[in-house]
């Protein structure tokens, strides 16, 4: 945990959780709660580790603060597959761990979903993105995110004064966040000219068969494969010729050592941290437009808060559009009197925004023991 960044923000607490009965490690960092409870994913891969959930639970904290929710910043993290069939236990044990946790609200990010929100909600009373019939609005279900993506693309369209309609898009990862972004923004009349997943990259020029991969997708097919098109590498998205690059998969994808390779006009950050902050200096030495992540995907978290304050779907996908459309504006034109790359004006403005809850009222919480009653081993770092 040596790699962790502490600074005038936080992160409050970093907690390392482990149930040496089946056994597994899981890490939660709670960043900040000055502006409100710490809203965040639980991320379940086999990779996850406690440098990345801190990255993400300031991630958290800037694109509430961004937003202008009432929320802070938190994420966990269980190193796990969540494709093993003993998923559904591992997870109950992880929710049990944080149950005494109150001013956590856990989430689905990758690896977990609506199911895995409701298992959590069953432990700790508490979990946002849950299924319908449980009163939630399911986030991914709804593509919150995606749907954010595509206002954030017109957006930055406008600004650059090209037309949405015919751009051309390459979409990597085909999860929750990369098949609604693709289905939104070919609504909005782009073409999805490419799309990857772990198994390799779909490309056709003239367009792929979105519908075949949604199909596939749904049936735990395939969605490469069903795309049509030629079949290329993995990473081979990165170098496709397109107008938007929309990474919507894990952390870190594009760094110093392969952003050339990037032809796209824009790269709208899907995911979560997609990107090295050297990467997005050279993007931008080279013209190429990158919207961060907590301007671009604030979809979800926008909806996340609307479930937990009761409100309905439409009120939900009202406050995404206005939100994504007033706040891309913003920073486009804030970054571009300043000098500066959008990321850092938007994480100036945040980082403002939770300096002064911090000092106006908005105490700190205090910091909670990190011990739990159960067997897990926890330590604070
Ligand atoms: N779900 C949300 O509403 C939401 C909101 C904001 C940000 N995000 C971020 O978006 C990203 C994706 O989240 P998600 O919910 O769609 O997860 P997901 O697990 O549904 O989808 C991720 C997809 O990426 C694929 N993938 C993993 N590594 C890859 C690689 N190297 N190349 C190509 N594909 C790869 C996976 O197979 C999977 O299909 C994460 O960074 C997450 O933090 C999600």
């Amino acid at each position: 945990m040596d790699r962790i960044r502490y600074d005038s923000i936080g992160p409050a607490r970093v907690m390392h959780l482990y149930d040496p009965s089946i056994p597994f490690h899981a890490w939660l960092v709670i960043d900040n709660t000055a502006r409100g409870p710490a809203l965040g994913g639980v991320r379940i891969t086999p990779e996850v580790t406690p440098e990345e959930v801190a990255r993400l639970a300031r991630t958290m904290t800037f694109k509430s603060a961004i937003a202008d929710l009432p929320l802070g910043g938190g994420k966990a993290g269980i190193v796990f597959d969540s494709r093993d069939p003993d998923t559904e236990t591992v997870v109950r044990r992880f929710a049990r761990l944080i149950a005494d946790i109150g001013d956590y609200i856990p989430a689905p990010d990758m690896g977990s979903d609506e199911t895995s929100m409701t298992w959590i909600r069953q432990e700790t009373g508490r979990a946002v993105g849950l299924p319908a019939d449980l009163g939630g609005l399911p986030l991914d279900q709804l593509g919150a995110t995606g749907f954010g993506l595509a206002v954030c693309a017109e957006t930055v369209c406008r600004h650059l004064d090209m037309p949405l309609a015919g751009a051309r898009v390459a979409v990597q990862g085909f999860g929750n966040v990369g098949s609604a972004a693709a289905r939104f923004l070919t609504q909005k009349g782009a073409v999805l000219v490419a799309l990857s997943d772990r198994q390799g990259t779909a490309w056709n020029p003239q367009g792929l068969d979105l519908d075949a991969a949604l199909a596939a997708r749904a049936s735990g097919d395939d969605p490469v494969a069903a795309a049509g098109g030629s079949l290329l590498e993995r990473d081979a998205i990165f170098g496709v010729d397109c107008d938007i690059l929309l990474p919507a998969a894990t952390a870190d994808v594009i760094r110093e050592d392969n952003q050339q390779q990037i032809r796209a006009r824009m790269v709208l950050e899907g995911a979560n941290i997609p990107a090295t902050l050297q990467a997005e200096k050279a993007l931008a030495g080279r013209g190429v437009l990158v919207v961060p992540d907590v301007i671009a995907n604030a979809g979800g978290l926008i909806m996340a808060e609307a479930e937990h304050r009761g409100a309905d779907k439409d009120e939900a996908f009202r406050r995404i559009e206005e939100k994504l459309l007033s706040n891309t504006e913003r920073i486009l034109v804030q970054s571009q009197q300043e000098g500066r790359l959008p990321r850092q004006t938007a994480e100036r403005i945040a980082r403002q925004r939770v300096l002064q809850a911090m000092g106006n009222g908005g105490r700190p919480r205090a910091v909670q023991r990190l011990s739990t009653s159960s067997s897990s081993g926890s330590s604070r770092n």
